[in-house]
């Protein structure tokens, strides 16, 4: 993980949006809780359609209104930047639903 200011910021700020630090692997996690399946999947979709924008894709798993996702770059071994911006861009994601 890079030690810019700018990302410094945004980690405490994804903590205390809920995002963990996975103990087992170099990656973030959070699980997100919707009304009903209909909700937790336009939100999938949503995100779904920005990763692939990005390039870089969330390890998902959904049962009905449930969403977890953890965030790691596969190609790096570890956490980066492009995991910074996609759980910023879920977090915007999640709050618009
Ligand atoms: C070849 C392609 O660029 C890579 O496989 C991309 C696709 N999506 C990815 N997603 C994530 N989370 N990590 C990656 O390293 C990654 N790599």
């Amino acid at each position: 993980m890079s030690s810019d200011a700018q990302w410094s910021e945004i980690i405490p700020d994804l903590k205390a949006s809920g995002w963990v630090d996975l103990s087992e692997r170099d990656a973030i996690y959070k699980e997100f809780s919707f009304k009903n399946f209909n909700q937790a999947f336009s939100f999938m979709s949503h995100v779904a359609l920005q990763a692939e924008k990005m390039n870089h894709h969330p390890e998902w798993f959904n049962v009905y209104n449930k969403v977890q996702i953890t965030l790691t770059s596969h190609d790096c071994g570890g956490l980066t930047k492009r995991d910074m911006r996609l759980a910023k861009f879920i977090e915007k994601a999640a709050a618009s639903m």
